[in-house]
């Protein structure tokens, strides 16, 4: 009768009688599902046809048809998802365990490439092996091991190729992060940002989580973003709207404290944390937060390059049902300051508190992952801000990639022994290096087993989805006949959250802050005794705060200027699983077409920041040293590169 698999394509009005197919409805044939033709490129597939009747005279028989199809759909699909999840736990376990492997905390390193203002020597003083580097110096040579290396010519889609297998494991459920390591100048913002032609590491995470979920047909998922920088010991918000500048708001805005949970999940009070349901949005606001940084940088002069700005990514995972809970797990994507060795630059002043503010949450941080490593019982988490940000995604059942950048050049050779050192630290001890050949071999063995193994099971979910993607198809186009040529409402179309205007909105979640009057009250009523700030600790901060306020008019700028990024606006990713099924078939679908441009966003919530002003270009560096005077020049030109 009305939609069939089998039949000619034919589409015609709705209401009008065309033609009445006596083929079965949709899904009844047992072919329709097990024999579809993959992937479901519905517009293009000869297999389906969608033929309009004349409810006047549709057969009675016909209708109890129609209902048991989509009945048995309903079934079918059902029972799909059930095999798709105990395949997706099977995926999750293979993936999980050459991830342990591997190792959980894995150590990159990326040697820069020369620059056109680099002095280039022969011979150049670092060789850059499969797994090593070897470093030249006055004679003497040393050898540092790490899991992967990427050489000067490594692109952007080299690295990020060995950074996706640890999102997945975002997407699983368990903390990760990636953090940028290195000498200031060696491309710690350039691996993670990028550049408009030559996306880094989040934009492409970004894009990457979106693309993956799309196509989970085991669960669905909710992202949420913050950002925040952490500049001389304090947290400043990223994503906070806009305050007029010297109110109370600006101030707290750049002390934010830390709580940890009895589980040990740790909190950040005070938050933004947005909602990114596509990715225009996660686009959208990360770019509003880098503007942020930027901005930063030129109002209290260096902050921005010489503080660690952090992007964590909320993912909340829930199965079918709905009373199930939801497992949360952090993505956090960390441009580190650059590690500066004080006695060379000879700074003083603010540039020497700001070094050694990075210098101590680097080593902190260096510490933290060489006691995971050792799998040491005390682990010095308290030790600084940062560590203790990333507690819950550093230790136990976390992942860790860290990224250590070099610079290739002969008068950076000290700082890149120094940036090698701390990574050999890092990854001392948890590593083949050093095992007898025969497990060595064991262990390549074992891996490209288990990675062999993926991707059948891979293959095997992407299956079980497209067959999902098309059942569901069926099953809609077979519920929307029903309704009209019954009259019955298509109850899942209003059930459909993507037909929700709602679901457009960027909704603003706020971590509660505990120095806000109105909501202190309730925080200590919600919060345990111990994570409740005491009279001591709230001096402390609002003396920071005092602290913070005085250094920002220190250096308010002689000219401010404010940096707009648009490092997004020529990506373009392709969705080549159901892009085209989707665009024909469903309306607002998820899986729509996300390469919008980068600073518009009108659903989003604050509008002061969609406006695009036109803006000052000059720069003005207030430094101590004139050593590094130069230096933070040269980083302003590059970070201009985004302008
Ligand atoms: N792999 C690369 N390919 C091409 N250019 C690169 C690469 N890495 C870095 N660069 C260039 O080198 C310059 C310095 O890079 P970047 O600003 O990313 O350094 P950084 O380590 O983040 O510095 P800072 O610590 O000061 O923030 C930039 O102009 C960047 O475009």
């Amino acid at each position: 009768m009305l939609i069939s698999s089998e039949t000619e394509e034919i589409t015609l009005p709705s209401t009008e009688v065309k033609e009445c197919s006596t083929s079965s409805p949709v899904g009844s044939n047992p072919d329709s599902l097990n024999g579809l033709p993959p992937p479901p490129d519905l517009p293009d597939s000869p297999s389906l046809s969608t033929i309009f009747c004349d409810v006047n005279v549709v057969p009675e028989h016909e209708k109890s048809q129609l209902e048991q199809s989509i009945h048995k759909l309903q079934g079918e699909i059902a029972e799909l998802r059930l095999m798709l999840r105990s395949i997706d736990e099977k995926r999750r376990e293979t993936l999980n365990k050459i991830i342990d492997i591997k190792g959980s905390i894995r150590v990159f390193c990326r040697v820069r490439p020369f620059l056109w203002t680099d002095k280039r020597r022969t011979p150049e003083p670092i060789l850059s092996e499969l797994d090593r580097v070897i470093v030249t110096s006055s004679g003497s040579r040393k050898e540092f091991g790490f899991d992967k290396i990427f050489h000067q010519e490594a692109n952007q889609d080299d690295v990020f190729v060995d950074v996706e297998p640890i999102l997945r494991s975002a997407l699983d459920g368990h903390n990760v992060s990636i953090l940028a390591y290195g000498q200031t100048g060696t491309g710690k913002t350039f691996t993670m940002d990028g550049t408009t032609v030559q996306p880094g590491i989040v934009p492409r995470a970004l894009k990457e989580l979106f693309q993956q979920v799309s196509s989970d047909k085991s669960f669905s998922y909710t992202f949420s973003m913050s950002m925040l920088e952490v500049y001389m010991g304090n947290l400043r918000d990223l994503l906070a709207s806009k305050p007029a500048l010297r109110t109370n708001e600006t101030v707290s805005r750049c002390n934010l404290n830390i709580q940890t949970d009895p589980k040990g999940s740790v909190e950040i009070e005070g938050l933004t944390q947005v909602e990114i349901p596509d990715f225009a949005k996660a686009r959208w606001w990360y770019t509003k937060g880098r503007r942020a940084r930027s901005t930063s940088w030129t109002n209290v002069n260096e902050a921005s390059s010489r503080s660690h700005c952090l992007t964590r990514i909320v993912i909340s995972r829930r199965g079918d049902t709905p009373e199930a809970k939801p497992k949360i797990s952090k993505l956090w994507m960390v441009d580190l300051g650059g590690s500066e060795r004080l006695l060379k630059t000879g700074a003083t002043g603010q540039t020497l508190d700001e070094g050694r503010a990075i210098n101590l949450s680097l080593s902190a941080l260096g510490d933290v992952i060489a006691a995971l490593r050792r799998k040491k019982g005390h682990v010095p988490y308290r030790n600084s801000k940062l560590t203790q940000i990333l507690k819950d995604s550093l230790g136990v059942g976390s992942k860790v990639l860290m990224l250590v950048h070099i610079s290739p050049c002969q008068e950076d050779l000290e700082e890149t022994i120094c940036s090698l050192s701390f990574a050999k630290r890092a990854k001392a001890v948890d590593s083949s290096r050093g095992l007898p050949e025969d497990l060595k071999k064991l262990r390549e063995k074992r891996i490209s087993e288990l990675e062999e193994n993926m991707r059948e099971v891979e293959e095997e979910c992407q299956k079980l989805a497209n067959q999902i993607s098309k059942a569901e198809f069926l099953l809609s186009e077979n519920r929307k006949l029903y309704s009209t040529a019954y009259g019955v409402p298509d109850e899942s179309a209003e059930k459909n959250p993507e037909n929700h205007e709602e679901d457009a909105k960027t909704h603003v979640i706020e971590t509660p802050r505990v120095t806000q009057k109105p909501i202190q009250q309730s925080i200590h009523r919600s919060l345990p005794r111990f994570m409740s700030s005491t009279v001591a600790s709230r001096e402390r901060q609002s003396a920071a705060e005092k602290d913070i306020v005085t250094r920002a008019r220190t250096f308010r700028p002689r000219a401010r200027s404010s940096t707009q990024l648009s490092g997004f606006q020529s990506l373009s990713f392709s969705d080549n699983r159901f892009g085209s099924l989707l665009r024909h078939s469903v309306k607002n679908s998820r899986f729509k077409d996300t390469n919008g441009p980068a600073i518009e966003s009108p659903k989003c919530n604050d509008s002061s920041s969609l406006k695009t002003t036109s803006l000052s270009r000059s720069k003005v560096v207030t430094s101590s040293d004139p050593n590094l005077r130069v230096k933070l020049g040269h980083h302003r030109r590059r970070m201009s590169d985004f302008v």
